[in-house]
């Protein structure tokens, strides 16, 4: 006796996706499944992350829970579309960028631009359309590290091309002044600036922005959050007491204004000791992990303290753009995946499909 439609459908709302954590079914991943008379299956997977490299991996486990299940042959196709989330209170998700997704630190110099540099370059990596807008008004790493100079062109006197570098869209506040001119910002100036560089940049169908935030949790980190249209936040730290102290008021900032927190980075995690290869935890461990039990937010990488990673990063080549298959390079793409995990799992967003209603009475 052969399988039925329901069987196999039951098979694939037992099988966890490994990106999203959720299965097949229940998460409307599977987007339809036929039986032929003679019991073969086929079924369509639609991954709403970058699945460029994880594509086939998942069709084969598909197709192997499927066979399993009683299907005679199997056909799975699979295909990757990134939707837009929704975004916090009554903000519209942007035309031209699908999901924004804000990295910030409770304060400076935990590594806050290279994981947003990396995190970028990473999901583009994995088959993502990506743009990075660096809007540390403090100190604009963003045109170092990725190795993007000049000035972005206007062809119409009020909109901006983004620049680009390593296959990824970016503006930076650094290419409108100087990298290392001092810049002394009020707050409702810098949020308005960094607003209007958001706004005017012609960001072209990007799955994802990174927005590299101002670092710490003052006037205009605070408008920022309120302000864009924000998927989710990420929050890097080093597991020191006192950085760990300004992340958690990270992580209060963003759930007061109700914007999603994807997870959490512990940068600088581990001191992997390239002569002996010892492990040594310079800045205290497991704080991240603390963190997370506390909140309830998941650890989404923990990267080791590396003289690679910094030259890499300050050279302008960031690890993943340097060398994506290097154990550092993994790791970031496994926070990648993670955060691109968190970014699916979220509510839709169903502004864009409603018209809006406009009543004029007289
Ligand atoms: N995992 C790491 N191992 C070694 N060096 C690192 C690591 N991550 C970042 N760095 C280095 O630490 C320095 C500060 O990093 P970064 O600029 O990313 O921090 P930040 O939090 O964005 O700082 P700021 O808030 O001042 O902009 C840089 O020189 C960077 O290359």
């Amino acid at each position: 006796m052969t399988a039925t439609k329901t069987q196999f459908e039951a098979a694939l709302a037992a099988l966890v996706d490994p990106v999203t954590g959720t299965d097949y079914v229940t998460s409307k991943m599977l987007k339809s499944l036929t039986v032929d008379d003679e019991g073969n299956v086929e079924a369509s997977i639609e991954l709403g992350y970058p699945a460029r490299r994880r594509a086939q991996a998942v069709g084969e486990r598909v197709g192997e829970a499927l066979k399993a299940a009683g299907a005679a042959g199997v056909t799975v196709n699979v295909t990757q579309n990134i939707i837009a989330h929704k975004v916090q209170g009554t903000l519209r998700v942007m035309p031209g960028v699908k999901n924004i997704i804000a990295v910030s630190s409770g304060k400076g110099g935990v590594g806050k631009s290279t994981v947003s540099a990396n995190l970028a370059l990473a999901l583009a990596y994995e088959g993502a359309t990506v743009g990075v807008l660096d809007a540390d008004i403090y100190g604009p790493s963003q045109p170092t590290m990725l190795g993007a100079h000049g000035t972005p062109v206007s062809t119409d006197g009020k909109t901006m091309e983004p620049m680009e570098a390593h296959g990824l869209q970016i503006n930076s506040i650094g290419f409108m002044v100087g990298e290392d001119e001092p810049m002394i910002w009020r707050g409702p100036l810098a949020a308005g600036a960094l607003q209007q560089m958001l706004t005017q940049t012609n960001w072209h169908d990007l799955d994802y922005l990174v927005i590299d935030m101002p670092p710490g949790t003052g006037d205009i980190q605070l408008t920022l959050s309120q302000s864009v249209p924000i998927t989710g936040a990420v929050v890097v730290t080093t597991p020191q007491d006192i950085a760990l102290i300004d992340a958690k008021k990270g992580l209060r900032m963003f759930e007061k204004v109700n914007v999603p927190i994807l997870g959490v980075v512990e940068n600088m995690s581990v001191f992997i000791c390239p002569k002996c290869g010892e492990v040594e935890h310079i800045f205290g461990e497991g704080g991240a992990d603390r963190m997370s039990a506390d909140y309830g937010v998941p650890v989404l990488g923990k990267l080791p303290l590396s003289a690679k990673i910094r030259e890499q990063a300050d050279g302008g080549c960031p690890t993943v753009a340097a060398e994506p298959e290097s154990k550092a390079g993994e790791m970031y793409r496994d926070m990648a995946m993670k955060v691109a995990g968190a970014v699916a799992r979220l509510g839709k967003d169903y502004t864009a499909k409603m018209p809006t209603i406009s009543v004029t009475q007289k």
